[in-house]
């Protein structure tokens, strides 16, 4: 059976921790549920993680809707949320149209926004409509101009606001709110003054859940993964360590081998190359 918002809801009350994780593709989803995740982020940070941008800005809902619909076509169990891109929910016309395409044609349970007050009349009208939406505040990526790359809400009047938006926001029918890089003790005090889970990254042990980034867990990055992040494998020195192999393989004629070829009879060989011209060692 696959998780429900009511299983959130559920599991907060009962102080039983939340596990989020995000997903890109198929066969990362089908892992992500075999060890025993299930709730899945469609994150735009695909454009960082995945697409080689340096923001999440440039992701484009045609890149969600591709993403997430392969994300949906490799679990069963998980509830799939999928990230709004930048600009694609500015209106209540457009996120709605984007809502419709991620429900539809990529298959998520339900939707994230980022932002506060200002989002608030969308929250409730995507609720009133029957689409499931989270929020996220504090760091959010899409603002990252606006914002820099840093601790939100250190102030007791952004603090305050914080409260004010996270209040809002469930009010308005979120069923959960992702706080990202928010100071531990704000974050705390938000997720006791409200009734739906708030999933962490960046915000200490005492949010309702927490959220990471598929490729900071498992070590595939490049360059450094953020500093909230913990790598629980090193998948990418795994993966260098395979394609050196294969790249020496080839090189020496180790591999192929027969196993890995395709086979004709000889003697229909003899027949196809007879009279024709050409070298022959
Ligand atoms: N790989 C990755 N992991 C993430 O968690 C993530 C993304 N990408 N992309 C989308 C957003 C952007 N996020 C980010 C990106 C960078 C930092 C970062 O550079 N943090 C600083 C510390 C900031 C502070 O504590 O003030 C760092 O040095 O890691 C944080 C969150 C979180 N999300
Ligand atoms: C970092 C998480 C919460 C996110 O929004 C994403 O991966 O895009
Ligand atoms: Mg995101």
């Amino acid at each position: 059976m696959r998780t429900t918002l009511l299983d959130l809801l559920r599991m907060k009350q009962a102080g039983e921790r939340i596990v989020m994780l995000t997903a890109y593709d198929t066969p990362s989803a089908m892992i992500a549920e075999r060890a025993g995740v299930r709730l899945l982020l469609v994150g735009d940070s695909l454009g960082m993680v995945v697409l080689g941008n340096d923001s999440t800005i440039p992701v484009t809902l045609d890149d969600m809707v591709r993403h997430a619909a392969a994300v949906s076509r490799g679990v069963q169990d998980t509830l799939v949320v999928g990230d709004l891109p930048f600009l694609t929910y500015a209106s209540e016309a457009d996120a709605i149209a984007s809502a419709r395409r991620m429900m539809q044609e990529a298959g998520v349970q339900a939707v994230k926004l980022e932002g506060g007050q200002p989002i608030v009349p969308i929250v409730r009208r995507l609720t009133e409509l029957g689409v499931p939406v989270m929020g996220h505040l504090g760091f959010t990526p899409q603002a990252q101009y606006q914002l820099g790359i840093r601790v939100q809400a250190r102030q007791a009047s952004d603090a305050r606001r914080l409260l004010e938006d996270a209040l809002a926001l469930q009010e308005a029918g979120a069923f959960g709110i992702v706080l990202e890089l928010v100071p531990a003790v704000l974050a705390e005090a938000v997720s006791k003054r409200l009734r739906i889970p708030t999933i962490g990254i960046g915000a200490g042990a005492g949010c309702d859940g927490q959220v990471q980034v598929w490729h900071d867990v498992l070590g595939l990055h490049s360059a450094k993964s953020p500093r909230h992040a913990k790598r629980y494998g090193d998948i990418g020195a795994a993966m260098e360590a395979a394609l050196r192999l294969y790249v020496e393989e080839v090189q020496s004629g180790a591999f192929p081998t027969a196993a890995q070829s395709s086979k004709m009879d000889e003697s229909e060989l003899a027949e196809a190359l007879a009279g024709l011209p050409g070298t022959t060692p």
